[in-house]
């Protein structure tokens, strides 16, 4: 259970500071996620910031509310530019998970809509900040186990940030993985072998999420694996299958995202691996560094 509140004390956002619209940016079965803004008065500046907000349904569910605070307590001990930041907690008439807000919402079904406005070279802009983002958590023994494009979140077609820590889990200091107790409505076509046979997840499972989050991208949101279901997948992968290069990706790119699909976890690159990777094609390709704030 959710445990150690005092630290999310200081997080805390009372409610006269929100403004909620009623646009509803997306649902699932814990509640709603809505468009508002928070009032700020930063060193006495009165000012607003654009938040998301992910609102609690059926309050009573206390395994819903516990889960909401172990997604907040992971997102506060985390702070990088390609990662969601989560502005603090609001308990009012349902509790409110406060996000800086994403605006241009989810990578696939972005780029499903703007084929024609981004570039390869868009893409791989994205996918390097997305691999920025995970070298990060991997370096703060943080595991994701939901990346996909679907949790990919725009600011805008030239900034990418990693959001839904839901499922995600700390690992202990001289843990190599989680294990998981009890399997779950789990994403298998983004899972690794591992997760499936042996519910073990770490950052080199998310390497491979980020290979199938990769394949998306240069997919301009397509679906993976689409005839199959998630058991099928399985079998399919375990036979040496693997997703197809979809035609717009360069091969520098499928190369990587073959490698985060090596079967055996220890022979898969890690995130600082697979950043270099990016980093190295991105610059051959645009010759110049991501901006600090690339807004
Ligand atoms: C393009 C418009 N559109 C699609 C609407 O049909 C759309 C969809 C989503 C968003 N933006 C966001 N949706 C959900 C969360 C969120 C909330 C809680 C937890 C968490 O990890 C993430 N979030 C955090 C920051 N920005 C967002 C913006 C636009």
């Amino acid at each position: 259970a959710y445990h150690n509140p005092k630290d999310l004390k200081k997080f805390f956002i009372n409610r006269d500071q929100l403004v909620m619209d009623e646009v509803e940016l997306g649902s699932g079965n814990f509640g709603c996620v809505k468009k508002g803004v928070l009032k700020t008065t930063e060193n006495n500046e009165n000012g607003q910031i654009d938040v998301a907000i992910k609102v609690l349904k059926n309050e009573n569910e206390s395994l819903v509310k516990d889960e909401m605070m172990r997604e907040a307590e992971i997102m506060h001990q985390l702070s990088n530019a390609y990662i969601v930041r989560m502005l603090g907690l609001c308990q009012a008439e349902s509790l409110m998970l406060v996000m800086e807000m994403a605006s241009a919402g989810p990578l696939n079904k972005f780029l499903q809509s703007n084929k024609s406005s981004v570039s390869v070279e868009g893409i791989v802009r994205l996918m390097h900040q997305v691999s920025m983002g995970m070298r990060y958590l991997e370096e703060k023994k943080f595991v994701h186990r939901d990346l996909a494009a679907r949790n990919v979140l725009l600011v805008n077609q030239n900034f990418a940030k990693i959001s839904d820590f839901g499922l995600s889990k700390a690992l202990g200091a001289d843990d190599r993985y989680y294990k998981a107790r009890t399997t779950g409505k789990w994403p298998l076509k983004w899972y690794a072998p591992e997760c499936i046979s042996f519910h073990k997840f770490s950052s080199k499972s998310d390497v491979w999420s980020f290979g199938v989050t990769m394949w998306e991208a240069f997919s301009y949101g397509g679906k993976p694996y689409r005839k199959m279901v998630g058991t099928q997948v399985v079998d399919y992968i375990k036979e040496g299958n693997r997703l197809e290069r979809p035609s717009q990706c360069p091969e520098q790119m499928y190369q990587l995202m073959m490698d985060c699909w090596t079967y055996n976890h220890e022979d898969r690159p890690d995130f600082q691996q697979a950043e270099g990777s990016m980093r190295t094609y991105y610059y051959s390709i645009c010759n110049q560094p991501q901006p600090s704030c690339p807004c």
